[in-house]
């Protein structure tokens, strides 16, 4: 067979491509913002964007300012159509970075808007310098950037409960920036208690290796319960903190159905916190969701065209343990699951097992130790004539956290220090002795609810068991 010209085209190319290069040496990259079939944030973006922050500042002379951190500094970043250059390997490589956006060329007619602008990053260098780009500066990019990332970032809560300023990229979760002063320090509870779980929370950050090894995502759940005001949310706050994580505050009753929740969970970052709370208020036992409340025609009205019309959500016990098994987490390590509720008995056991919920910490009434943590934090005392009182009736009634921390709030600044701290005491002395006789009250109300119905018995008022019995038989007779 012919055989020639043998690999002339491949040869001409070659040719060519040498010809153009001499032209016009650079190859350029580009990182769009948004990639993918739902326009996900790129992380190579963000880290890009973040690499750039530290470096671009000097050079640029068409800045952008954001709030920083704790929004009291400011972040800079190159703006739009600034251009950078950036040196690599002891100034041997050059390369050009910068910030371009584009309008959407087409007028597109869909349900929901399109994107406003496409913003993207351009990296520019000269093709002989092609694989030490490629290899090494890119990565030295993306590290430093993602390093910078998790340094400089504010933290964020994020809701998925639809809003007003529904974000046109039809992104799931809305955010706020996360500034909640909890910590584990301020924390009401028993200190062997609070060690243990801070212990647990330490072992877990450090334990990328350990969970790689034993097959297992990245992940760990958490039960919090306990009485209303007894620290559950409280203590989300604390560990977001002690961790450094965001919080994903997941509203199931706003989810559509198992899809939607999978959607939303693989859009979670890494180093997050998922929270579900009130769980038994979501998720029914048999796995059915309640039925929402019908919405009032005011609120009807108020829903936006191009929002998801609020349907009764589907989303099914076994969508959710999928979930916690790992399936949908698998994508990126680092997650923390807390549920909260406020009983725990309500809840299905396949839900809570150890293995799903790794730890369950019961968040209970106000312990001495635990006021002598408030008593610390909110007057700066740690031993008072008052004490002996308030811990004998601290043994006796219950109270909660939130109630003893309600007493000890200072209530004028007027006074002195000291007389504050007696003030505040006095104050919760008060607060106990009320809840004392409300629970001695209680106890009698009881006692005489339960010998009126014992009497009623005994005098042979409306006796169940007799009438039960009665019905079986006349049921027999009819049935015979
Ligand atoms: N253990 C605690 N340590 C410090 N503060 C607490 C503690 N428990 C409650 N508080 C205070 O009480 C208030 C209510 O607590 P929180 O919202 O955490 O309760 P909760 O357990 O989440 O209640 P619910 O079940 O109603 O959601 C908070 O503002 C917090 O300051
Ligand atoms: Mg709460």
């Amino acid at each position: 067979r012919p055989y020639f010209p043998f690999n002339l085209e491949d040869l001409l190319r070659r040719r060519l491509l040498k010809f153009t290069y001499r032209i016009y040496p650079y190859i350029h990259v580009s990182f769009p913002e948004f990639t993918g079939e739902h326009l996900k944030r790129s992380e190579a973006y963000s880290c890009i964007e973040s690499y750039l922050m530290s470096t671009s500042t000097s050079k640029a002379r068409s800045l952008r300012a954001e709030p920083g951190k704790d929004s009291s500094n400011l972040v800079f970043s190159m703006d739009h159509y600034e251009e950078v250059t950036d040196d690599f390997d002891s100034g041997k490589v050059r390369v050009w970075w910068s910030s371009t956006k584009s309008e959407p060329q087409t007028l597109r007619f869909s349900f929901f808007p399109a994107p406003q602008e496409h913003r993207f990053f351009k990296l520019t260098f000269h093709h002989r310098h092609r694989d030490t780009v490629m290899e090494r500066y890119l990565k030295h990019v993306l590290d430093s950037g993602k390093a910078a990332l998790i340094n400089n970032r504010q933290r964020r809560l994020y809701t998925n409960t639809p809003h007003r300023d529904y974000d046109y990229r039809m992104l799931n979760w809305s955010h706020v920036t996360f500034e909640h002063p909890a910590s584990f320090e301020t924390l009401a509870m028993h200190p062997d208690k609070k060690r243990e779980i801070i212990e647990d929370f330490k072992s877990f950050k450090a334990g990328k290796e350990y969970y790689t090894r034993i097959g297992k995502a990245w992940k760990r759940g958490y039960l919090l319960y306990g009485p209303p005001g007894t620290g559950k949310s409280t203590m989300i706050a604390a560990i977001a903190n002690y961790m450094d994580y965001d919080i994903y505050d997941l509203e199931l009753t706003a989810v559509k159905d198992n899809s939607a929740l999978r959607k939303l969970l693989i859009e979670t970052t890494s180093k997050s916190i998922i929270v579900i709370e009130d769980i038994d208020c979501s998720l029914d036992l048999s796995g059915n969701r309640k039925k929402k409340e019908e919405k009032t025609e005011e609120e009807k009205k108020e829903s936006l065209p191009g929002m998801p019309k609020e349907e009764a959500s589907k989303v099914t016990l076994s969508g959710l343990l999928n979930f916690i098994d790992g399936l949908w987490s698998a994508c990126g390590g680092e997650r923390i699951i807390v549920f909260t509720t406020n009983y725990v008995e309500k809840l299905d056991p396949a839900l809570i097992r150890r293995g799903r919920m790794d730890k369950h910490i019961e968040l209970s009434y106000c312990t001495f130790e635990g006021f002598k943590v408030f008593a610390k934090n909110y007057l700066g005392i740690e031993n008072h004539t008052l004490f002996e009182t308030i811990q004998r009736l601290m043994g006796e009634v219950q109270i909660t956290p939130a109630d003893v921390a309600e007493s000890l709030m200072t209530k004028t600044s007027t006074r002195g220090v000291e007389e504050d701290a007696n003030a505040c005491l006095e104050d919760l002395i008060r607060a106990l002795e009320k809840e004392k006789e409300d629970a001695i009250i209680r106890a009698l109300e009881k006692a005489k609810e339960d010998a009126i119905a014992s009497k009623e018995e005994v005098e042979g008022g409306p006796n169940v068991e007799e009438q039960q019995n009665g019905d079986i038989c006349k049921n027999k007779i009819a049935s015979d």
